[in-house]
């Protein structure tokens, strides 16, 4: 199907409004390129166009080149259909016309549609538009002229950091910087586009060809400390990816060699970049991440959302007082309810502590402070309850107390209103068991700290109702968090598929490896820490407990280490006690500790593991295969067993819930680059020599036989589903 095209009107002014048509975000698709090729071409020959304005159809410029064409582009090879834009389209044609072209910026202007609207003469928007050059988040550096006019128009420095942080700029921000030339209300702004791309044909504003401007360019020696700063500032915080210094690369060559070497560098750095792995996993993550939203058989039954404006949160501990967070920051009321006055404050200062860090950053005003907090209602009792749309209940992991609150909610809450569990382990069906109206409850999973972590568990049993399915989903978009849905089993889809993380890496300490270089290898693969500090972080006792639950159900893929058990009896007990792996003094700082030595050697001979009685030996890259290929194994069965509905939700879950590097795709996408294959001869090895842990299950045996990848579609004689 042909996505977008381009139109031409001719004003009486003897303006041609060229117009990109393509929604929702007017993304450049190829027939839009060759439109603006066409349109253009028209306007230059007629006699009745003096000037050209450059716009988007609707409420937006444009989102830039479209994504969609990208991922055809990165599966066929083949570039050749738009290596044509950035010197022929945009430079020659439009840039070098003898005619001057305006952009008429509202909404946003991103990637290629920013470097559109940089190849014209000047750039009018209207107030608040988003203006920026987020191409590196896509694995890829602005290939369309960005790496070069960017920087002549706001100087380097800004340049360098707008193309490394992927962060846009305001119009308001954009006029100061001067990458926009005049901001006017949105209703003014074709007809002061058109005045000023008149003004220009005729002399009274300036005729800028921004690729030979040099004036914000700082010099030659600056520009070269700049940049070498610039480099080691990537080198330290994105230690694993190569684009952004072959983008600065780009940038130094215009600097140096004139903007048109710098056009022809940036199209060869382009196309190395768009066909690596890393774009290919971005691109996926970028699909992956708006796919979630649509679940079949939920959200195409055409039920509308009751969006909830009424929030009732049971228990005010750690997780109960981050999810009051995250619904008050984003406008909804909450009725917060604990067991006594002093847990309801403690709760209650909790909230006011998360927002007042905020305040502290400087990510929010003092006004807007007390606004939210005034959102926030705590209670001993259930009455404030009545009116709620959706409670979320968010006690300790007990059962019977589980049941009871559920049973309790049923009798005060509206009939509407949707119950939903904050528990990450226990069946959602036995904690709605004592209730009636089963079809209203729910998982509502948050992950820790709740108003940070952007992704959302819901959890569906097979009683769930599916609009209590689009409430919730609803309500996870308000609160700004990426929801994914999945079926009900311990440990839902992402901490059951990452629960091998940690049980393969107690193994290779037992089988002699050191915890802190584990760690060090972990975090080198690009995830925030490695599973021994953060199972500091999470704390050992809760660690213990849901290695425990594990124990219960997957007795086969549970490592019986003593190492935890061991630390605990010395209250060595994680980040809270400020001792466990390592020790962290007052500003939370994590050291190695060389007493850890110790439990390790009990551990080690406890558990009798190591070949002769001698540590083994393993190289980086295979202490990534022992960690990692057994959770691409348990993915394999939460797939097997349809806990989600697409291999893709995994990969969001995995990147979001548990950091799992977005360059990577996500667990399965990243599987998949490896091979199941690879995997599956991998596993079958580690098998033999250290049992059914590591054993892959008949979804992977059955894509390493067939070479069918990972993520296809489970065919439904193997599915045992949860959903
Ligand atoms: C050569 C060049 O230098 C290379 C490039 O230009 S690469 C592209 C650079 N542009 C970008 O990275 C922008 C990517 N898009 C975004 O950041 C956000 O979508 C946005 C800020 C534009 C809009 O955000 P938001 O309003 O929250 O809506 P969002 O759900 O993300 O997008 C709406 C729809 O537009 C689609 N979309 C957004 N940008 C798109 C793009 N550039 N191409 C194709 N589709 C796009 C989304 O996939 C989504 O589709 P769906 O409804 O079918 O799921």
């Amino acid at each position: 199907m042909e996505r977008g095209h381009v139109e031409l009107e001719v004003c009486p002014d003897g303006v041609a409004v060229i117009t990109i048509c393509n929604p929702p975000v007017n993304s450049l698709a190829i027939p839009v390129f060759w439109g603006l090729k066409e349109k253009y071409e028209e306007a230059l020959k007629r006699d009745d166009v003096k000037a050209i304005v450059i716009t988007g159809a609707g409420d937006k410029f444009s989102g830039g080149f479209d994504i969609i064409s990208m991922e055809a582009i990165q599966k066929n090879g083949d570039l050749s259909q738009i290596s044509w834009v950035s010197v022929d389209l945009k430079t020659i044609l439009i840039e070098g016309a003898r005619k001057p072209s305006v952009a008429a910026i509202q909404g946003l202007a991103l990637g290629g549609g920013l470097e559109l609207a940089m190849c014209c003469h000047a750039r009018v928007a209207a107030p608040k538009a988003q203006l920026g050059l987020p191409e590196l988040q896509l694995g890829v550096i602005p290939g369309g002229g960005g790496t070069q006019r960017l920087p002549r128009l706001v100087g380097l420095s800004k340049a360098i950091e707008m193309m490394l942080t992927s962060k846009p700029v305001s119009s308001e921000e954009a006029k100061e910087l001067g990458l926009v030339d005049a901001i006017v209300p949105a209703k003014e702004l074709l007809p002061a586009a058109r005045q000023w791309a008149l003004a220009i044909a005729s002399f009274q504003k300036p005729w800028t060809i921004t690729l030979h401007k040099t004036d914000q360019l700082e010099p030659l020696g600056e520009a070269r400390e700049i940049l070498k700063f610039a480099r080691e500032q990537t080198m330290i915080r994105a230690p694993n990816l190569s684009h952004p210094l072959k983008c600065l690369d780009a940038v130094e060559e215009g600097i140096v060699s004139g903007g048109l070497a710098g056009l022809y560098k940036e199209g060869e750095v382009f196309k190395e970049c768009v066909f690596s792995d890393t774009a290919k996993s971005l691109v996926h993550v970028f699909f992956a991440q708006r796919a979630t939203a649509k679940v079949k058989g939920i959200t195409d039954r055409g039920l509308k959302p009751r969006s909830a404006r009424k929030v009732g949160v049971v228990g005010g501990g750690l997780m109960g007082s981050g999810i009051a967070t995250a619904c008050i920051l984003n406008g909804i009321q909450v009725a917060i309810k604990e067991v006594n006055a002093d847990f309801l404050q403690a709760g209650i200062d909790r909230v006011k502590a998360n927002l007042q860090s905020r305040v502290k950053k400087g990510k929010m005003s003092e006004e807007k402070f007390k606004k939210t907090l005034a959102l926030l209602k705590g209670t001993l009792d259930y009455n404030d309850f009545k009116d709620a749309d959706i409670v979320i209940e968010a006690v300790i992991e007990k059962l019977p107390l589980k049941q009871q609150i559920f049973s309790d909610l049923e009798k005060i809450c509206p009939p509407t209103c949707v119950l939903a569990s904050n528990t990450s382990t226990i069946d959602l069906n036995l904690i709605g068991e004592k209730i009636t109206a089963r079809d209203r409850v729910a998982g509502a999973h948050f992950f820790s700290p709740a108003h940070v972590m952007p992704l959302f568990e819901i959890i569906r049993t097979s009683n769930t109702a599916p609009q209590v399915l689009i409430d919730l989903l609803d309500f996870g978009k308000k609160i700004k968090k990426v929801p994914v849905v999945v079926g009900n089993c311990p440990g839902f889809a992402v901490n059951r598929t990452f629960f091998p993380y940690t049980q393969a890496s107690l193994l290779l300490v037992d089988l002699g490896l050191d915890v802190y270089r584990i760690d060090r290898i972990v975090a080198g693969f690009g995830m925030p820490m490695g599973p021994f500090r953060l199972a500091d972080l999470v704390g050992f006792e809760v660690g213990l407990a849901s290695g425990m639950t594990y124990l219960e159900v997957y007795p086969d893929r549970v490592y019986k280490s003593m190492l935890f058990p061991l630390l605990m009896e010395d209250k060595r007990l994680g980040e809270k006690t400020r001792k466990g792996f390592y020790v962290y003094d007052d500003r939370r700082k994590a050291k190695p500790d060389p007493e850890v030595r110790k439990y390790l050697d009990k551990s080690r001979s406890l558990s009798g593991v190591m070949p002769n009685n001698k540590p083994i030996v393993l190289s980086d890259e295979e202490v990534i295969e022992v960690i990692f290929f057994p959770v691409v194994n348990e993915a394999c069965r939460v797939l097997e067993e349809g806990v989600v509905s697409k291999a893709s939700d995994l990969d969001v879950a995995s990147v979001m819930g548990m950091g799992f590097p977005p360059y990577r795709g996500g667990i399965v996408f990243w599987a998949d680059l490896i091979g199941a294959k690879r995997i599956a001869t991998r596993l079958n090895q580690l098998s033999k020599a250290y049992g059914d842990f590591f054993k892959p299950c008949t979804w992977l045996e059955h894509c390493a036989a067939t070479g069918q990848p990972l993520r296809s579609p489970v065919e439904s004689s193997k599915v045992k589903s949860r959903l």
